[in-house]
This record gives C-alpha cells, structure tokens and sequence, in this order.
C-alpha cells in the first residue's frame, strides 16, 4: 500500500473514516474473479472473523459464518465444557446446507414462533424423530392462538430436495412454488434447509473448512487462571485456531501465557492424535510494532490490532489509551509481514469500506463484533422496542456485566470491586436491519464491498490489493461527501 500524497501525509494517526482509496487501471474484468482467501495462513476463504464477544459469538454464528468461508471465535468466558459441546456441533454441521429449526407435532404455536428467529430461512420443520412431517411459517401461524399445536398450522406442502440437488435446480424448483426455502432430505431424514438466497451463496462462498472437510470454528483464553489447562482442552475439543486475548496485550502475563499456550500446543501436536494438527494461535491486543515483535517471539503466528476501536469499548474515554486504528494496522501489519506473520484489524469496522481499508493496510483478517451482534445468528435472544423494531442486547467483554460474569467463582467482594474496572458498555441495544438481518445478508454486502474496491485497485486477491492499494487522507466534508442520501435535502 502507498499514499497518495506521502509528502502531505499527516503527522497524527488516522481512522478508517479519514482515508480513501483511488481507483487504478485494471485488468480485472469481473468483482467475481477476485479471490478473498485470507492471507493469515489460517485456511479461511473469507477474511472474516467473528469476535470472541458473548453477545455474538456462539454456534449458530459459528457455524452460518463458517459455511460462507469465515472462522468464530467462541468467547473466552464461556466454561470448557460448553465450548466443546459447540465445537462439536459446529463440527457436526452440513457445510452446504443450512441447519433446520426442528420440533415434534405437539409444540406449541407460540413455541414454534419462539424459535423462528434463531435462523433466518423462515420455518421450523416440524418432525417425527428425524424424519420431516411439515412446516410452519410465520404466515401460517398469523393469527392462530400461541397454545395450539404446530399440528393443527403445520402443511405438508413442502419442497424436498435429494442432497445432489444443485443450488440451481433448487432455487428454479423454489421459484416456480414462489417459496423461499427448500427442505434437504436423504433416506427420510432431515439433512438441512436451503433457501433461494442460500442457493445463490453456495456458488458465492466456499466454506471454511478444516483437514476433515468440517467447518472451522476457533475459541479464545483469556491470560488468567489455568491458560494452559483451558488451552489443551480446546484444542482436544478440535478447534481450529486458538485466541490468547487479553485488552492490553503488550505486557509479561501475556508472554507467559503465550508461551504456556504455544509448548501445550506443540506437544499436542507432536504426540499425534486427534488434536495433532499445530494450530495457528492469534494473539492480542496490540498497536505497535514493538507489541507484534514480542507477542511474535512469544510464538504467535497472527498478532490481533486494536485498542479503543470497538462499538462497546470505553478504554480511550476512561484512560485515554488507544490508537486510531487504521495506523495502527498499517503499522503492525508491516512489523508482522517482516517476521513472516499476519494480523487481524480487530475492531471498530462499521462499513464495508471499513474492512476494504484494514485489508488494505495489510490486515490478514478482519474481526468483527458489534455489527453481527444484531443478527439472527448471534447469541441473545430477539427482542422488540415499543415500536416493534427488532433488536439483540449487546455488551462489551470489559463491562463490569462481562467482569461479573468472568469472575464468577470469586467472593462476592471480589467481583464487586472487580467491576469497578470496567472498560466497556453493559447493555446496548443491536438493531437488526429489516433488510439485512442476517449475518449472511451483512457478509454479502462486506464481501461486494471487498471484491469490489479490489478490482477498484486492479487486484485479483487480497496480497495484490494491499501491493496495489493507493490511499490517500480526507477531511471530513471529504467523508461526508461520500455518505448517500437517502431522501432530498
Ligand atoms: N481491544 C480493546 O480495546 C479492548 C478489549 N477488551 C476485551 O475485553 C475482554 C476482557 O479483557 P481483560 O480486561 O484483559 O480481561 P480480564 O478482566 O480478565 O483481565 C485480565 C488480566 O489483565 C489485567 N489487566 C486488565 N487490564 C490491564 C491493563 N490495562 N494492563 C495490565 N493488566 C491489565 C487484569 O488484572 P486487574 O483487573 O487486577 O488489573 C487481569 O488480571 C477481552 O476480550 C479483551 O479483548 C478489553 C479492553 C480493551
Ligand atoms: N475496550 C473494550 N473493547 C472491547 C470490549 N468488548 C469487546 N471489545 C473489543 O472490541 C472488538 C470488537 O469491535 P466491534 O467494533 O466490532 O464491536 C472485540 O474484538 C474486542 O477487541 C469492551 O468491553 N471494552
């Protein structure tokens, strides 16, 4: 990446919002021919990652993002046990089809409804042990009493699909019924749903696959308490990267536990095994070349950028600590580079543009929490305001809700002071969009966005758009310039 005006570039450091990138000649002839595999050496085919937050990151997530070629990573908070559990279903996941929303025929209407949010394909597939028997849709519950049984709203009239059926066929078998989702069955059992949209992704995305052909997910340990421990069980648990997490990075609790973290790792995959493969472990938080240095030597093999740049964060407003982040990844994303390594942009990403310009400056990957904490997907429950809107709570993983919850099996003194260094928001309201609810419909317009500025740039992948990118620094009527209007003025 090079400036556009070196000489004017100025002395402070910049946010996304205050740089642009410049259209170059290109021989790219399709936004469709740009390959976006991550360049962090993860296995990723997306440059996507969910953050490690509560709110937004659990199977469902881990499992719908991994499908279109992203990773999870499952919070630090969340006991071993629970983890592994998760691991194992998103393991146990179809990599093509979507996962259904099941009950049994006796289910209450009001139950079933209950469940329809947790998916965005619309159904709950009402079944006999594995085999479908109907479906019940938003549309057919209208106006039916919540303690009726499924049985009495559910229809037989469904689509089924073979498990060789192309996206093609089942999206013109879906469009000739004027149906959105396709139910996927082999020998009498549910093996999934697929919708039109989903149909039209899986020639979009290829899934983010391990050595056994099974979704990624990734999981995080925070640098206290049993690191090592929590760290081999992870890793026994399958997962697929490991996150060593901490707010403030750069500091020798951190280098201990990386190092604990790196030889439990090693000798895992020396024995053999099943937890043989040497997984990648990302560390973090950093701003600063130093930071990637030492966190590097400690033995991370990607390095994750990022203090003050998250939606929930109040660490620059309580300590004045932080940096604005696009140099920030600028510039650990070339510390990074000269050791052989990758970062992750953690934090702060509001638009698509947002992750164009991390990628850009050299991020291997882009982490991203809030945004996703208002989907389908994400870990809470939905929720509507008084004026019906639709929306998920969030909070920040410093909030003293987050403290609270992490430190649990301390003394009730304890925990009390402990939340008194809070460093993050406790309760925030997510909105879905009524046009975009899914994380998928969000990951589709980041990944237009993405493919986008790199034919902009005359990339085919994601090394050659950070060679090739020219980004230049705006005011900020040059930002708002660039903002749409969506009614006159
Ligand atoms: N990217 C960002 O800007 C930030 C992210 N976070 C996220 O919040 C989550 C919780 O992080 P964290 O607060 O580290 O977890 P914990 O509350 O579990 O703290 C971990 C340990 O680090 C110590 N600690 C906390 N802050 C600092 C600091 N600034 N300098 C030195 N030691 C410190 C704590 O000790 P003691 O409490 O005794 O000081 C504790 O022993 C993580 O997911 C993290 O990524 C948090 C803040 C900033
Ligand atoms: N300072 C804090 N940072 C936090 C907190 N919870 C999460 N985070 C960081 O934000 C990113 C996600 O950023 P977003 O803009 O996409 O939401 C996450 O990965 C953490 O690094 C917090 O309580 N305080």
């Amino acid at each position: 990446m090079r400036f556009l005006n070196p000489s004017h570039t100025p002395a402070y450091d910049l946010t996304y919002s205050d740089v642009f990138m410049v259209p170059r000649r290109s021989a790219i002839t399709s936004r469709l021919s740009v390959d976006l595999t991550s360049t962090d050496g993860i296995g990723t085919t997306l440059p996507l990652v969910v953050a490690n937050m509560t709110a937004v990151s659990g199977r469902r997530m881990a499992e719908t993002v991994a499908r279109r070629g992203g990773i999870a990573i499952i919070p630090q908070d969340i006991p071993t046990g629970v983890v592994a559990e998760t691991i194992t279903k998103v393991k146990a996941s179809h990599i093509v089809f979507d996962t259904a929303v099941t009950v049994t025929s006796d289910t209450t209407v009001g139950g079933a409804l209950a469940l329809l949010a947790k998916r965005a394909h619309g159904l709950v597939v009402v079944v006999d042990r594995d085999r479908p028997i109907g479906v019940v849709s938003e549309f057919a519950a209208a106006g039916v009493d919540r303690f009726a049984q499924v049985h009495e709203v559910m229809t037989d009239d469904m689509l089924v699909v073979g498990p060789t059926a192309s996206p093609e066929e089942i999206f013109d078998a879906l469009s000739v019924r004027h149906e959105e989702t396709a139910l996927v069955v082999a020998d009498g059992r549910l093996l999934g749903v697929m919708t039109r949209r989903g149909a039209l992704r899986s020639t979009l995305y290829r899934p983010a696959l391990d050595r056994d052909g099974q979704l990624m997910v990734g999981a995080a340990v925070g640098i206290n308490g049993d690191v090592a421990g929590r760290a081999e069980a992870l890793l026994a648990a399958g997962i697929d990267t490991l996150v060593v997490d901490t707010a403030h990075g750069h500091q020798d609790k951190m280098m201990q536990a990386l190092k604990a973290v790196r030889e439990v790792r090693d000798r895992l995959a020396e024995a053999g095994g099943s937890a043989s493969r040497r997984v990648p472990i990302v560390a973090g938080n950093v701003v600063a070349a130093e930071g990637v240095d030492d966190l590097v030597e400690a033995g991370a093999d990607v390095v994750k950028v990022g203090v003050g740049p998250g939606a929930m964060c109040t660490t620059r407003m309580m300590t004045g600590v932080g940096r604005p982040q696009f140099s920030a990844v600028l510039e650990c994303a070339e510390a990074a580079r000269a050791a052989g390594r990758s970062v992750w942009a953690d934090g702060g990403v509001r638009y698509p543009r947002d992750v164009a310009l991390a990628l850009a400056a050299g991020a291997g990957s882009v982490m991203i929490g809030s945004w996703f904490a208002g989907t389908y997907e994400s870990t809470g429950n939905l929720l509507h305001d008084h004026q019906g809107r639709m929306y998920k709570e969030s909070y920040g993983m410093a909030s003293a809700r987050a403290v609270k919850l992490r430190t649990r099996d301390s003394s009730g003194f304890d925990r009390a002071r402990a939340g008194l260094f809070e460093e993050g928001i406790s309760s925030s309201r997510m909105y879905l969009d009524p046009e975009r609810p899914s994380v998928e419909d969000l990951i589709d317009s980041i990944i237009a966005g993405v493919r986008s500025s790199c034919t902009y740039a005359g990339a085919a992948d994601l090394e050659e758009f950070h060679r090739l990118a020219v980004v230049g620094v705006q005011s900020h009527s040059g930002y708002d310039e660039g903002r749409p209007l969506h009614a006159s003025w």
